[in-house]
């Protein structure tokens, strides 16, 4: 019996949809339509003790994150890890929480960067459907797969929100939406999203808001730090191109703006654990500079796509406090480009380019 629905191609724009039309006997399944899956890292469901806890399990066991042996690192992660860090990273969080929504920042934005990606795109004659997920806590990226498959999506366009690609980040979102097919009869083909970190686009959107930002400061920030989330050095020197995807992006950067390396920087953030991870370290950089005497410096995070725990908790407010008390005098917290014009023409862009041939 064959489907009276091409699978072959999708219904051309201005075409209706047409359903598909099974004798009796058949299940009906929908099917023709195109799904946008935005995958971030993720969030607890709440501060307190136990949802905490959750999800640092459920992240801090992926083998992708922590490489360790099982049989060295949950003696590690259930005997002490997760006996203390709940409670810590709890408090960061709670100083950062969205409360009129009682949600984590992380969520908020990516919520509505999935919105306005969905009324920029427009729904493509009822071909479209954007959805988001997270890799770790809640909405699941198998849950959000399954949701598009029941809408009739068999051709889904997975979008890792890193713009550098990492095997910690980038491919355990891949892995995840593997594994979710893996029960699926009829499964949708899938594209996902490359890095971007030396798209145009990007790097436009990425200078534009630091010009943005510079011109309502009433001072001029001798050093702009690019700080990026850190990977074990380890992982590095294993092959993951992290390191190389940061140094590019910064560099590009610093051609856009006509600034040199003295002034925009490079450092990584947000190291765990005891092994060495990739350098320079930002806090270590940001209380080093205002020892040297440096007054004035900027912090960016053009590696978060949305602000979260480590840009508004670990650098708006730590890393500034380091710079104060080691004598600095004028700290500020670039933001991220967020669900702003400029973060959402990046995400667009590269959309619209990843679903060539299917829209
Ligand atoms: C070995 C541990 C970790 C690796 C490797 C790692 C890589 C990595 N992470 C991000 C982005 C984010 N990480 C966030 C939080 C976070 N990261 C780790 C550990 C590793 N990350 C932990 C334990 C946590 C939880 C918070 C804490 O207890 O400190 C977040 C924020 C999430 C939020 O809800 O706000 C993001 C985003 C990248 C980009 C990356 C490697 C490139
Ligand atoms: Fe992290
Ligand atoms: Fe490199």
């Amino acid at each position: 019996m064959t489907l009276q629905f091409s699978s072959r191609m999708p219904a051309q724009a201005g075409e209706e949809m047409r359903a598909i039309r099974l004798p009796g006997d058949h299940p009906q399944v929908k099917a023709g339509k195109i799904g946008v899956l935005l995958v971030n890292l993720g969030t607890p469901d709440a501060t307190s003790y136990w949802p905490m806890r959750r999800y640092l399990r459920e992240f801090l066991s992926d083998k992708r994150v922590i490489e360790w042996p099982k049989i060295v690192w949950y003696p590690i992660l259930y005997g002490i890890v997760l006996m203390t860090r709940p409670k810590k990273s709890g408090h960061a969080y709670d100083e950062i929480w969205n409360k009129e929504l009682d949600e984590s920042p992380l969520r908020t934005i990516t919520r509505s960067q999935s919105d306005k990606l969905a009324e920029q795109m427009g729904n493509q004659n009822g071909r479209l459907v954007v959805d988001w997920a997270m890799r770790y806590g809640q909405p699941s990226i198998r849950s959000r797969l399954e949701n598009l498959k029941a809408q009739g999506c068999d051709r889904i366009l997975v979008f890792p929100l890193y713009p550098q690609y990492s095997a910690t980040t980038t491919a355990t979102v891949n892995d995840e939406v593997c594994k979710a097919l893996l029960n699926m009869r009829w499964q949708p083909a899938i594209r996902t999203v490359p890095p971007y970190h030396d798209d145009p686009v990007y790097i436009e959107a990425l200078s534009q808001s630091v010009e943005r930002h510079l011109a309502g400061l009433d001072f001029e920030p001798d050093v702009i730090l690019t700080s990026y989330h850190g990977i074990p050095q380890s992982y590095f020197k294993k092959g993951d191109p992290y390191h190389c995807h940061c140094m590019k992006t910064t560099r590009l950067m610093r051609e856009r703006l006509g600034m040199d390396k003295e002034k925009l920087r490079v450092t990584f953030q947000s190291r765990f654990g005891p092994e060495e991870w990739l350098q320079p370290y930002t806090d270590k950089t940001v209380e080093a500079l205002a020892k040297d005497g440096v007054k004035k410096i900027a912090v960016m995070n053009p590696g978060f796509v949305a602000d979260c725990l480590e840009t508004l908790e670990e650098i708006a407010g730590e890393a500034g406090e380091i710079f104060e008390e080691a004598g600095g005098e004028h700290f500020t917290h670039i933001p991220c480009l967020n669900d702003s014009d400029l973060g959402m023409a990046v995400i667009e862009t590269v959309v619209r380019r990843e679903l060539a041939g299917w829209l």
